[in-house]
């Protein structure tokens, strides 16, 4: 399912009215009415609404809005903020229409029309939040962001317009304060700053309405941001033939786990062996063998030499990279340790093997020392950094990787042509073409340790069977997310722990692929 920036809707609004002779008047209408078809879902007749316009087209659907409530025999009263002398062109034409029929309509320009504001929002069931839209250009301040306030004090039941006002739709931030909706009503495509949190909390439930967009329309947009479904998974995740052996699912090498840290090897192996994987071999340090063979007896096991207790070196590059040859996929990271030794075999495998690579956590942390070894590449790498492994890697800091996760995700996987799974509540697959993929499930039950080696064996265990990294990826995180969903469902989100998700992950693979 695609997804837009604030600019991408209004160019495909615009190319509707201009090129495909569709006026804006008749999308507003669609909009309007969209809306209504939700309100009267759930609010009955003897319902009292208020509606809070503000001056551009978002405030124009809220006329709308106001008209059709009103013919239905609603109780509505419209609260326009600002001088409705500004009233943008269509908006003002459904402003003119309701000026004609017997509704209550009030201006707010400063503070002494608030007490009015109060006293509608207070007699009203229902709050329409028709104030900003798309339009949001900068922070809200002055008398708007005093209504937004009143319309979170005392408001009993919200439903925005397209977007919370005060929410950016670029990337759901919050400009400087935003409205609190029960139910969010977007037209035509889901907005990023829907699906993008803190805007998507603001949300509520949100709900995507039509309002006429030619298909046409949106096809030639070659838009390039989207959101995981569930039928971009299920279509990707081939049949397994009857006449197939384990070689016929894949070889996936694993350099993970060292001393205090085999946990994250352990979670890793297991997540891709039960991902479907055919063979896994991971390398480990000698006296970390036992520990691993007692838990994940399904694993072979290289043991290798180790330079100090349970960490191997460079010594043993030959071995590993010999080993590469009748691989997969290698997959480097998960418990290894921010050590030197590290850094050393990560260097020498990015610039000589040349089987896709999946490097996560502490393969990560070295590599933020030595971003440019990427140039040097000669294969596939799926890198799965977290907000903090994203701040390493770029020098931004956490708080503005995530005002604008989407373009740090992108601009990441374009100047260094590394597919990029941006791991968060909301985790963002960015690929080098400039494709954008947002995951919409999982849960903060998930937050929890381990579940992000859970995630990095699960794409390992993908690529291993033949899927390509980026399909790889976004498999992945849709089932890591949907499965972890899953298990909060039955056990709550306290309690849930990586392990679950791996135990479950075989009954969400086969519900996805229906087998
Ligand atoms: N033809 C179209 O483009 C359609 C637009 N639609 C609606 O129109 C919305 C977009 O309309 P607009 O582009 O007119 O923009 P908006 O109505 O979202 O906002 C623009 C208005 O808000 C004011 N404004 C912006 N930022 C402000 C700030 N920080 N503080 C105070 N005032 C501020 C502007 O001066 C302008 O009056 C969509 O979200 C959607 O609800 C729908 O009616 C469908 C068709
Ligand atoms: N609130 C949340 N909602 C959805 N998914 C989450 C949430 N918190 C964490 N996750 C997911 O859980 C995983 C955590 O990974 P990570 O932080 O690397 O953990 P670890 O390094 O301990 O294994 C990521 O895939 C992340 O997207
Ligand atoms: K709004």
């Amino acid at each position: 399912m695609k997804v837009v920036l604030n600019e991408e809707m209004r160019k495909i609004d615009k190319t509707t009215i201009e090129k495909y002779g569709i006026p804006g008047i008749i999308l507003m209408e669609n909009a309007g009415l969209g809306v209504v078809e939700e309100i009267i879902k759930d609010f009955k007749r003897d319902s009292n609404f208020t509606i809070i316009c503000g001056r551009g087209n978002n405030g124009g659907d809220g006329f709308v809005i106001a008209r059709h409530l009103y013919n239905k025999g609603y109780n509505v009263k419209v609260f326009i903020v600002g001088d409705s002398r500004d009233i943008s062109k269509d908006a003002l034409i459904n402003f003119k229409i309701i000026q004609n029929l017997n509704i209550n309509i009030t201006n707010i320009l400063d503070e002494k029309d608030l007490l009015k504001l109060k006293e509608g929002i207070l007699s009203s069931t229902v709050v329409i939040d028709a104030l900003f839209g798309t339009g949001l250009s900068s922070e809200v301040k002055g008398i708007a962001s005093e209504v937004i306030k009143y319309m979170n004090k005392y408001s009993k039941y919200i439903f925005s317009v397209d977007v919370p006002s005060g929410i950016c739709g670029d990337n759901g931030q919050v400009c400087s304060l935003a409205v609190k909706a029960d139910k969010t009503i977007t037209f035509g495509l889901k907005k990023c700053g829907n699906i993008l949190y803190p805007g998507a909390e603001y949300c509520g439930e949100l709900i995507l309405k039509d309002i006429g967009i030619p298909r046409e329309v949106v096809d030639l947009m070659n838009l390039k941001f989207n959101i995981i479904t569930e039928e971009i998974v299920k279509d990707s995740i081939p049949i397994r033939k009857k006449d197939s052996h384990k070689g016929s699912y894949g070889k996936a090498n694993v350099i993970a786990g060292s001393f205090g840290m085999t946990g994250a090897a352990i979670l890793t192996c297991k997540s891709a062996l039960r991902s479907g994987l055919g063979l896994l071999r991971l390398y480990i340090a000698e006296s970390l063998n036992f520990i691993i063979k007692t838990n994940v007896p399904e694993a072979i096991t290289v043991p290798l030499g180790e330079i100090r207790k349970g960490v191997i070196g460079i010594n043993n590059i030959r071995e590993i990279l010999e080993g590469t040859k009748d691989a997969d996929v290698l997959t480097i990271g998960p418990g290894c340790g921010n050590t030197s030794e590290l850094s050393e075999i990560l260097k020498r495998i990015i610039g000589e093997v040349d089987k896709p690579m999946v490097i996560d956590a502490d393969g990560l942390n070295v590599l933020s020392k030595n971003v440019e070894w990427l140039s040097k590449k000669k294969s596939e790498i799926v890198i799965t950094p977290h907000l903090g492994e994203m701040s390493r890697l770029t020098g931004l800091s956490i708080e503005e990787i995530k005002r604008n996760p989407i373009e740090v995700a992108k601009n990441f996987a374009q100047k260094w042509n590394v597919i990029t799974v941006l791991k968060s509540a909301r985790t963002i697959i960015a690929s080098p073409k400039g494709e954008v993929f947002i995951n919409v499930n999982g849960n903060p039950g998930m937050a929890t340790a381990g579940c992000g080696d859970v995630l990095t064996g699960i794409i390992t265990g993908f690529i291993a069977q033949g899927i390509e990294p980026l399909k790889a990826a976004i498999i992945s995180v849709y089932i890591h997310g949907l499965t972890g969903d899953r298990v909060a469902e039955k056990k709550g989100e306290y309690g849930l722990v990586a392990g679950d998700i791996i135990e479950k992950l075989p009954y969400t693979i086969k519900d996805v692929i229906g087998r």
